[in-house]
């Protein structure tokens, strides 16, 4: 991973940042991004090995002169004891906690009717509740005596987020959060703002939809007139062979957003990392409480998701309107 930064180099010298899954995907291009600009980074999340093989790695990239340096520790943000130690850890190694970078988090792809309460449950833990309990312990260790900016990754949910409507919930939620924490603590002097990325692709964001190919099958449900899928012996789809053949077509979900994103391309970790270092730098000095959405304009556009073709919504009240549009579609039916 090359850290390159439009920043003037030394901006973050002697700060201190916690980057919640810092180690993976849009997580490793802030922190790379972090430690080009001589920041100290924590790196948290959950999985230990992982951790310490992007601190292994982005450490490479410090350069022998820099203020910078990387620590991995261990981190499940849904538990709050293991927050109050990544807190209380930072603060014995560093002694100062300038920045938090609320990115950890994710979800699974499923329809909202085939959710399980546990399913259900670890996706708002994760991104709402994990992220609150990220702000709450800096505030009370360390921000609210010191100040201190504040970022949460949320997504592109502002048309809700039909396929995840867990993480579409969540990342509401925490947007408005994040307004209310910058007017309840902003006389502390802390900032604290989101970001929305568009569809970005990492290896570890892809490799979170593998097995979401047989959902095609699902997803098909609405377009069969009997409103479930066939069985093998009525000669129509679903068997269990059928669906392992799709078992590779689950990343296929970020190229499938392709034609939703005016770019007409993906978006890259090392395209919100900017963002990121900006909201955190003294340029930011007067944004706070507010969202970006780094998504080329895709949140302004299409959608992915299909509706098919149907004549299930109640009918239009009757009156001059529908009468008048149902004799134009006679004379048009006619003319064709
Ligand atoms: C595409 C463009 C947009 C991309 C956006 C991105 O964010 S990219 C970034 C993408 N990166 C990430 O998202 C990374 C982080 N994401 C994660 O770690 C997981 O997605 C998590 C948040 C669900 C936590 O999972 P965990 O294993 O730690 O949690 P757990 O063991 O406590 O409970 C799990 C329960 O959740 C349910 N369930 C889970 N998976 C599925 C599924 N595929 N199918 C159905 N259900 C599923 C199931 O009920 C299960 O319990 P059960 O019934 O088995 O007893
Ligand atoms: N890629 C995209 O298109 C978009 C991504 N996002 C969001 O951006 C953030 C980064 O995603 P991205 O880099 O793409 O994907 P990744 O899967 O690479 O990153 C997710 C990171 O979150 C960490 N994490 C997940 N659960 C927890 C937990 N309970 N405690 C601590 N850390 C956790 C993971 O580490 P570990 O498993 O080791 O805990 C991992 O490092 C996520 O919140 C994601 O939902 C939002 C919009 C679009």
């Amino acid at each position: 991973m090359a850290a390159r930064s439009v920043f003037r180099s030394g901006l973050f010298n002697d700060r201190v940042a916690i980057v919640t899954g810092g180690a993976t995907g849009i997580g490793k291009a802030i922190t790379a991004e972090l430690l080009h600009l001589g920041c100290r980074v924590v790196i948290a999340s959950r999985k230990a090995e992982r951790l310490e093989a992007a601190a292994g790695e982005l450490s490479q990239l410090i350069s022998p002169s820099s203020a910078a340096s990387i620590t991995a520790l261990q981190c499940n943000i849904r538990q709050e004891d293991q927050v109050r130690e990544l807190v209380a850890s930072t603060l014995r190694l560093h002694g100062r906690i300038d920045y938090l970078v609320n990115n950890g988090g994710g979800q699974f792809s499923s329809p909202a009717a085939n959710m399980k309460l546990k399913g259900w449950n670890a996706v708002i833990d994760t991104n709402l509740t994990g992220t609150f309990l990220c702000c709450r312990e800096v505030y009370r260790a360390w921000m609210k005596d010191h100040g201190g900016a504040i970022v949460n990754i949320i997504a592109d949910m502002w048309r809700g987020f039909p396929g995840m409507a867990h993480t579409g919930a969540a990342r509401a939620a925490v947007e408005n959060l994040t307004k209310s924490l910058a007017i309840e603590w902003a006389s502390s002097g802390i900032r604290i703002n989101s970001i929305a990325p568009g569809t970005i692709f990492s290896k570890t964001a892809m490799e979170n939809y593998k097995e979401l190919g047989p959902m095609i099958f699902q997803m098909a449900v609405p377009c069969i007139p009997a409103k479930r899928l066939g069985l093998p012996e009525e000669g129509t789809i679903f068997s269990k062979t059928a669906m392992e053949n799709y078992k590779e077509l689950g990343p296929m979900i970020f190229q499938m957003a392709v034609p939703c994103i005016p770019a007409k391309r993906l978006g890259f970790p090392e395209e919100i990392s900017p963002a990121v270092c900006f909201l955190l730098s003294p340029a930011a000095s007067f944004i706070s409480g507010a969202t970006l959405k780094v998504d080329a304009g895709q949140s302004l556009y299409d959608s992915v998701w299909e509706i098919p073709d149907h004549s299930s919504w109640p009918a239009p009240p009757e009156g001059e309107n529908v009468g008048a549009l149902r004799e134009l579609m006679k004379k048009l039916k006619h003319k064709l």
